[in-house]
């Protein structure tokens, strides 16, 4: 049986547990959002953006051979980014259309299941002549690329080299004569391979390469590269271009190769911020600070940690609805099925992917204010924060994308069979945010660039020098006895600073007992990374516990005592779901006992029958409208047995009674006439 709820026919049990949610949804939404206003904003945005059915396909984007997939996705491409340039851009109250507006990408979400060709021009391209161009490249470009006369992408991987960036093999040689780099690929290797858009859409990139000047080379650099005619969009002359091929996802992002073969582009496209090279092919360091060509990836590292967020609250959004319409098995034989929501092991496997949501999306907006104030920093030539900054949004890139990617996961294992469905949305979602976990950084390459960080801070707590906020618990690190166990909050979080400073204490004595046996520093680190790694995301997860803790004391100081206790019970699961998750650390770097742990499991589980009654609540407050979640199983109205019924009569497969194959094959086997 179903009710009518405004106008939409609503699923028995998804009514029934929203009538018995003690919380005011809309309070919480506002928290997330960052005030009523906000709220107001993105949903007026969202309205103009998705009202009009534009992000709509008629035929399922699952059901499309790979070539109409990708242009029905670059067809959209172009009504979104219309739409930003005109209706979106006043709305959100930007100048132009706005590149890390979360609001803009997140509506943008709804336009495509996979992802958008543009992604790169707005996600990298735009940003790189934001970060890396000169005043007066800047204005030649920006306003180029921000009113899409010209689409780009960032070509920095090649084939042979991803992480290692400085032995990347393209070559751009500075030639005075004519006043131009020539840009060579002399490998097969030396191939750039991945960019996004580069197959088919772009007409320039951000190339990456070794720059030779007066016979010497100084490292790579970034260069603007047309590729293909601004008119006929043919790749021009000394350029190899094309698409690299079906992959997990990101199959409407026709990820390219590109070669070249003493490719010429003027003196003036080298992006000059940090260095410079003269007429006369004179090389002219500018930036104080070694790395700032990276910024770009240091940007979108940041930007990640939001994306994957939004992304787990939609996966947490169609498996908590999901569950709650779902009933299964007879555990008391005299009642009925009950909604699998009620199994304590879903709980477990579910509570945790929202208050992990919250958690990332916390972290992701303190990220972006301390990295505005960095960036604020470094426009006074100070770059002193830069290498804690690097540590820290480095870290956070790997544990958020890893974390949400195995959630995501988790939540397609709690939706059962139907969630390996297409059309329940989560495969989507899954091969998306798996990929984050790889680019911009891989996860186990990141870890070991905050280990470094670390190591040294380890180093100056020792020596009793002063210690940046970040890594500050370190000074307690040497007091010779074991971190006091206290299952409060404060105290959970201190037992994850003290793990974190035991891991790094533990690599730094091996590291120096194993150089005493007559290892070199290097290959002492190299047998240490394991720890190491481990040492990283033991620091993460300190930083994000206390971020999540604090900044949720701090956002709740003003909310209705039912919104306090619902988020004071979350930032408490999180807490003791990565507690318990630790237990032999805890045993090894803490006085926690046996007793303790047991007592933990306990409050845990009870922790968890507190949340069940406000779990549909919760997700709602993510206010996901069904456009963004493209779920058979996660819509509002839990419609989900008509929704997935609808969905498969789309099937082409179902177009004939008795498909070709029958006549061609099947019937000739079964005959004998084969
Ligand atoms: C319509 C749609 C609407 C859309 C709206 C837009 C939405 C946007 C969404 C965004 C999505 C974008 C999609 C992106 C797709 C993927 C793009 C890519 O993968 S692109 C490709 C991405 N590729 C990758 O990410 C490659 C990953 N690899 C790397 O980043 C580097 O090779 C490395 C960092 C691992 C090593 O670098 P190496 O040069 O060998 O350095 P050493 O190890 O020798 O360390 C020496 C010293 O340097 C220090 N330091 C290092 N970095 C930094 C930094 N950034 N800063 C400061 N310091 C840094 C380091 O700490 C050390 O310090 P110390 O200890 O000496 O004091
Ligand atoms: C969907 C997608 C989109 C992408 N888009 C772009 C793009 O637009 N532009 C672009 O330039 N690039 C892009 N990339 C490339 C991406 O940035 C790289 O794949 C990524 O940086 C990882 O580098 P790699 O592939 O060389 O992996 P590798 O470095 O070869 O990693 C392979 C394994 O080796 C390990 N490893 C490597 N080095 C070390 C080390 N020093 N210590 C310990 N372990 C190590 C890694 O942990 C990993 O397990 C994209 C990739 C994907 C998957």
């Amino acid at each position: 049986m179903t009710q009518t709820n405004n106008n939409m026919t609503v699923n028995p049990d998804l009514a029934m547990e929203r009538a018995k949610c003690n919380f005011n949804v809309l309070e919480v939404t506002h928290i997330f959002d960052g005030g009523e206003r906000n709220t107001l904003q993105r949903k007026k945005i969202e309205d103009v953006a998705l009202n009009s059915g534009a992000s709509k396909d008629a035929l399922g984007e699952e059901h499309m051979s790979p070539k109409e997939k990708y242009e029905n996705a670059v067809r959209k491409s172009c009504i979104y980014a219309t739409m930003m340039k005109n209706e979106l851009a006043e709305l959100s109250g930007l100048e132009s259309f706005g590149v890390s507006s979360p609001v803009i990408r997140r509506t943008a979400d709804a336009f495509f299941k996979e992802v958008s060709p543009f992604l790169l021009h707005l996600g990298m391209f735009v940003p790189t002549i934001m970060g890396q161009c000169t005043p007066e490249q800047q204005s030649y470009w920006l306003p180029r690329a921000l009113d899409m006369q010209i689409i780009g992408t960032y070509a920095q991987t090649e084939l042979g080299h991803g992480t290692f960036i400085r032995g990347l093999e393209t070559t751009a040689t500075y030639d005075p004569e004519t006043e131009e780099f020539v840009l060579h690929s002399p490998t097969l290797s030396s191939y750039k391979w991945w960019a996004g858009g580069l197959g088919k859409t772009v007409n320039y990139c951000i190339v990456v390469a070794q720059l030779y000047t007066k016979g010497e080379c100084h490292g790579t650099h970034p260069f603007i590269v047309q590729i293909r005619d601004e008119d006929t969009h043919v790749p021009l002359p000394g350029i190899k271009v094309g698409e690299i091929g079906p992959k997990m996802g990101f199959n409407t992002a026709d990820n390219g190769f590109l070669g070249f073969d003493h490719y010429r582009i003027p003196r003036e496209h080298m992006l000059m911020k940090n260095a410079q090279v003269l007429k006369d092919g004179t090389y002219v360091k500018v930036a104080r600070h070694g790395k700032l060509t990276y910024g770009t990836m240091v940007f979108v590292r940041v930007v990640l940690v939001n994306e994957v967020a939004f992304n787990l609250a939609k996966a947490s959004t169609i498996a908590v609805r999901y569950s709650a319409i779902r009933r299964q098995s007879k555990p008391k034989p005299d009642e009925v099925e009950p909604q699998i929501l009620d199994y304590v092991t879903q709980q477990h496997k579910l509570f945790i992917a929202i208050a992990t949501a919250h958690a990332l999306q916390l972290c992701s907006t303190w990220l972006w204010e301390s990295f505005s104030a960095v960036l604020a920093q470094m426009k006074g030539g100070n770059t002193d924060t830069l290498p804690e900054f690097h540590a820290l949004s480095s870290c956070l890139k790997a544990i958020s994308t890893s974390d949400s990617a195995h959630l995501i996961e988790q939540c397609r294992h709690a939706c059962g069979g139907h969630g390996y469905m297409i059309s329940s949305g989560i495969p989507n979602l899954y091969n998306f945010v798996s990929a984050t976990r790889t680019y911009e950084g891989d996860y186990t390459v990141l870890l070991l660039q905050t280990a470094r960080f670390l190591v040294k801070a380890y180093e100056q707590a020792e020596a009793k020098k002063p210690l940046t906020p970040t890594v500050s618990y370190l000074a307690h690190a040497f007091s010779g006895s074991r971190a006091t166990w206290d299952n409060s909050p404060d105290g959970i979080i201190r037992s994850f600073q003290a793990l974190a400073a035991g891991k790094t204490a533990v690599c730094v004595t091996n590291m120096r007992k194993r150089m005493r046996a007559g290892l070199s520093q290097v290959d002492a680190w190299e047998m240490s990374t394991i720890q190491l790694v481990a040492a990283a995301e033991a620091h993460c997860r300190a930083v994000i516990a206390d971020t999540y803790r604090k900044e949720i004391v701090r956002l709740t100081a003003n909310s209705s005592p039912n919104v306090k206790v619902v988020m004071d019970q979350l930032t408490t699961l999180y807490l003791y779901y990565w507690a318990l998750e630790r237990t032999g650390d805890l045993l090894m770097f803490t006085s926690v006992s046996q007793k303790d742990l047991v007592d933990l499991q306990i409050a845990y589980e009870e922790l968890l029958l507190k949340i069940r009654p406000n779990a549909v609540g919760l997700v709602d407050a993510f206010d996901l409208r069904d456009e963004l979640l493209h779920s058979t199983l996660g819509s509002y109205d839990g419609r989900v047995y008509e929704r997935l019924m609808e969905e498969a009569l789309k099937s082409p497969m179902n177009k004939e009674p008795v498909s070709d194959a029958y006549s061609k094959y099947l019937r000739p086997m079964m005959k004998g006439k084969l």
